[in-house]
């Protein structure tokens, strides 16, 4: 692998530090700028990507054979101390001499090269002692942190909520890379139209599993470039998302319903419910707080053609007068910690502290308050997020109830048999699964007819 992919590497990693961004957005902004071809693109996204997840272990592996503590070190030089130990304990087909020889040439380049001895030597101890590494066990919370690079409060408090050997498996799922997963858009295109546009560009599909119409993309470079995605035949969307929209056809809504969508950048739910609602059979409103994500929603309304969709900038913490019980149905897929899509973004595990779930939690019940308030009477609140965290889910559900009586939750059925097993006391309950969807959570409550809220 050339020096380019690692150098590369290393910057998007500083670059994601230094400025405080999300792993996904400092890599697609390094992507988007340099052209790196196929192959290093490949080994730049496993290597950033895979240094992120197993970081808490890489730094262990970095303070027991480097005299300097990796708290201490330069940051460019810890990044360049992590990316080699991660080439050298988890990726195959890599020399670890070639390893070595790099990260001295980077750091030469970086003007440190009177460190370069130094990362030498850490690199080839690690590569000479690797196979007496004693990998961590995985029979403590201890050793689950260090196995998984999990912060260990967060496991504590999930080991409360879940129990030990299902939290084993759920750091086991959530690490590598989750599928790319899309629908088809309709009703412009179904499922069999899709497949044959898609066999024509050569991209290979397989089904998603838990949906009759969501199909898996095999080794997609450069989405935007495929005519099918320009054409707007397809949306981006993970199966555990897609099922919001489900949930709310399987409420038969006769009409023409108001479905209002508060958090709905970029757009994924609103215009799925919009192709299912049909271009005369409903509006949707879809609102988000922040007016750059609204653009996206744009970006994807424009090229999937949807008329039945209007976008407003709102909070959806903020219960606006004119709202007052105005929707058929509310979808409130709330701002949440993400421990779903730690595939996708590894590094919130590592952003999360016991006070932001705690500010999280009172943005959430802010949301469903609000959110309540706009469902008509005989109408539906979906609460939807992408986490496991039962203190944002169930929790979160039972309290509205337990204050909000003209509310009843109405147990979800999906006509998918694949999908019985995540049905669990009413809600949609998913862990993430290799190989498969996202980790996510969905309840569906109904107003009581003739009741005015509060
Ligand atoms: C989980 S994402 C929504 C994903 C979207 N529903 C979809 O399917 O594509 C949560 C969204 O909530 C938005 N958000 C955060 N706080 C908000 C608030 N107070 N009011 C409205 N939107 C908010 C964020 O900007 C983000 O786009």
């Amino acid at each position: 692998m050339t020096e380019n992919g690692r150098m590369a590497a290393v910057r998007i990693l500083e670059r994601m530090e230094k400025e405080d961004l999300y792993v996904n957005r400092a890599m697609d902004d390094h992507l988007h700028v340099h052209d790196l071809d196929r192959e290093d693109r490949k080994f730049v996204s496993r290597l950033v990507y895979g240094t992120v997840e197993r970081m808490l272990y890489l730094d262990h592996v970095l303070d027991r054979y480097s005299k300097v503590p990796s708290a201490k070190m330069k940051k460019v030089v810890r990044w360049v101390l992590r990316t080699g130990v991660y080439q050298i304990l988890f990726m195959d087909g890599i020399r670890d001499a070639a390893v070595c020889d790099e990260a001295v040439k980077i750091i030469k380049k970086r003007k440190m090269g009177a460190l370069a001895g130094y990362v030498n030597a850490v690199l080839r101890t690690v590569a000479r002692e690797k196979d007496s590494l004693v990998h961590p066990g995985t029979e403590s919370l201890e050793e689950l942190s260090l196995a998984f690079s999990m912060p260990l409060w967060l496991l504590e408090k999930l080991q409360g909520q879940m129990g030990f050997e299902p939290l084993k498996e759920f750091c086991l799922q959530s690490l590598g890379s989750a599928p790319l997963c899309v629908r088809p858009n309709l009703p412009k295109v179904g499922l069999k139209e899709l497949e044959a546009a898609l066999d024509r560009e050569g991209v290979a599909h397989r089904p998603g599993g838990l949906l009759p119409y969501a199909l898996f993309l095999d080794k997609v470079e450069a989405l935007a470039k495929l005519e099918s995605f320009r054409k707007g035949l397809f949306q981006v969307q993970d199966q555990s998302s897609q099922l919001v929209g489900e949930v709310v056809r399987s409420l038969e809504l006769g009409g023409s319903p108001l479905v209002l969508d508060v958090c709905a950048a970029p757009g994924g739910k609103s215009t799925h419910v919009a192709g299912l609602l049909g271009p005369s059979g409903g509006r949707v409103v879809a609102r988000d707080i922040s007016p750059w994500k609204l653009e996206r929603i744009g970006e994807n309304v424009e090229r999937l053609g949807h008329p039945n969709i209007r976008m407003e900038e709102k909070d959806a913490s903020r219960a606006y007068g004119e709202d007052r019980e105005s929707a058929d149905v509310v979808l409130a897929d709330a701002p949440c910690s993400g421990l779903g899509i730690l595939r996708r973004k590894p590094d919130i595990k590592y952003r999360l502290t016991p006070d932001s779930l705690e500010s999280l939690g009172r943005l959430q019940k802010e949301i469903l308050e609000a959110s309540g308030a706009a469902v008509k009477p005989g109408g539906f609140l979906v609460y939807s997020t992408c986490t496991v965290n039962r203190e944002e889910n169930e929790d979160q559900v039972m309290r509205f109830l337990e204050e909000h009586k003209e509310f009843k939750q109405r147990p979800i059925h999906l006509p998918f048999g694949a999908l019985d097993p995540f049905l669990e006391e009413g809600f949609v309950k998913l862990m993430p699964k290799e190989g498969g969807a996202d980790g996510f959570f969905i309840a569906l409550l109904e107003k009581e007819k003739g009741q005015r809220n509060g």
